[in-house]
């Protein structure tokens, strides 16, 4: 892929862009392949390659430079900032929503924070995109409300601009430190969720909960665990880290019982939302501490699904699955070594069958799906 922006050495975050891209999926490929090198992988399947470009559904831009001719983009280590509006990892229709919003951030007189001296107000752009019907989230992370009112006069302009973005919120950040959001969420549209569709499986993304950014790769993930999962006899189902319920509303069927957890509440209720339009009502979805959920309970379910944060699900969890024995568990895994380190733990189990998702193409990360069956 073409970058002109790492050609001229502005941005190097894809580490790997200089890489074909056959040859990025086969180093992943033969580094995962070594890091299972202790366990006996039954099957594998195919690397899923991604598109190599426009596949990000997310922008999170750091907003620098002056009111008059802002900067969307990042800031380096030594402080200098660059203006990526041009990455060829957002889609074409990111262009546009840039090109709009420099203006707006003029019109508004929303004076780009400048960490050096600790002055002024807007701090980052967060735009993201359904995949499903184009439609747009778009929040401004602010310093304090001290512009809210002027934003707010100056949002009919945008949103003529703009009509797709249909929800629009300041995310109020005071504190001095490279926090990408605060606790404040202020909506300035009546739409607080936005609607996505993977599969055909209504899902809502909202702030501040979690989504995956590669949508296209992230559908093929799930409809392989729904897959993979078709032909066992599976009866109960707990989903854990289970976000706004992605892989729980692939896999579940009306007959099943899931049980869906996830520590962010704003995400459960996105998953509610979507178990009630799917009308499965065996399916529950809890905000609370995984481990602690598992470790409460004197039975597992037939089958628990986990895709924890990069840290992996821990000892304490894994000595809960090992002993209460699940007949199976699909782990999704977005850190293969901590994924290594689990897999370690969970000593009855055999690994039926291992599959690398391309989910962040041009860097050394990847997705990886395992499924393992109780010896
Ligand atoms: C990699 S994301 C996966 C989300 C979801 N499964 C999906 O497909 O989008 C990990 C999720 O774990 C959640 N999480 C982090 N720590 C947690 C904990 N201790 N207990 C439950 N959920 C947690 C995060 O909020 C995040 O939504
Ligand atoms: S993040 Fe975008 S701008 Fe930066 S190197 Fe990658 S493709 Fe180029």
């Amino acid at each position: 892929m073409h970058c002109a922006l790492y050609d001229t050495g502005r941005c190097r975050s894809c580490q790997w862009l200089k890489t074909p891209y056959p040859a990025q999926l086969s180093h992943k490929q033969s580094y995962l392949e070594t890091l299972m090198t202790p366990f006996d992988v039954a099957e594998w399947r195919q690397p899923q390659p991604s598109d190599q470009q426009g596949f990000r559904n997310k922008a999170k831009m750091v907003v620098s430079g002056s009111v008059e001719r802002p900067l969307l983009g990042i800031m380096h280590g030594d402080g200098r900032t660059v203006d990526l509006c041009e990455c060829p990892l957002y889609p074409a229709s990111f262009a546009p929503v840039f090109a709009s919003l420099k203006p707006f951030i003029a019109r508004a007189g929303l004076t780009p924070y400048n960490v050096a001296r600790r002055r002024g107000e807007l701090k980052y752009i967060l735009l993201t995109e359904s995949r499903d019907s184009g439609a747009m989230m778009l929040r401004f992370v602010l310093r304090s409300t001290l512009k809210l009112a002027q934003l707010r006069s100056a949002l009919p302009w945008l949103r003529e601009q703009l009509p797709h973005i249909n929800v629009i919120s300041v995310n109020i950040q005071p504190v001095h430190m490279a926090i990408l959001e605060g606790e404040e969420e202020i909506f300035l549209s009546d739409e607080q969720v936005l609607a996505e569709r993977l599969n055909q499986v209504p899902l809502w993304m909202r702030p501040g909960s979690f989504f995956q950014t590669n949508p296209s790769v992230a559908a093929t993930l799930y409809a392989s665990a729904r897959d993979w999962l078709a032909d066992l006899p599976i009866h109960t189902m707990w989903d854990l880290f289970c976000g706004v319920g992605g892989f729980g509303l692939h896999c579940a069927t009306p007959e099943m019982s899931l049980t869906g957890i996830e520590i962010n509440a704003k995400a459960i209720s996105c998953a509610r939302r979507s178990a009630h339009e799917l009308g499965l009502d065996k399916v529950r979805f809890t905000a609370l501490d995984s481990a602690a959920f598992a470790t409460g309970k004197e039975q597992a379910p037939d089958l628990v699904l986990v895709n924890p944060p990069r840290r992996g699900i821990g000892a304490e969890l894994c000595r809960w699955l090992d002993n209460h024995a699940p007949r199976w568990i699909l782990y999704s895994s977005c850190q293969a070594e901590s994924l290594a380190k689990d897999l370690s733990r969970l000593e009855r189990y055999k690994i039926s069958r291992v599959q690398l998702f391309d989910m962040f193409p041009h860097s050394s990360h990847f997705e990886v799906l395992v499924l393992l069956t109780l010896s």
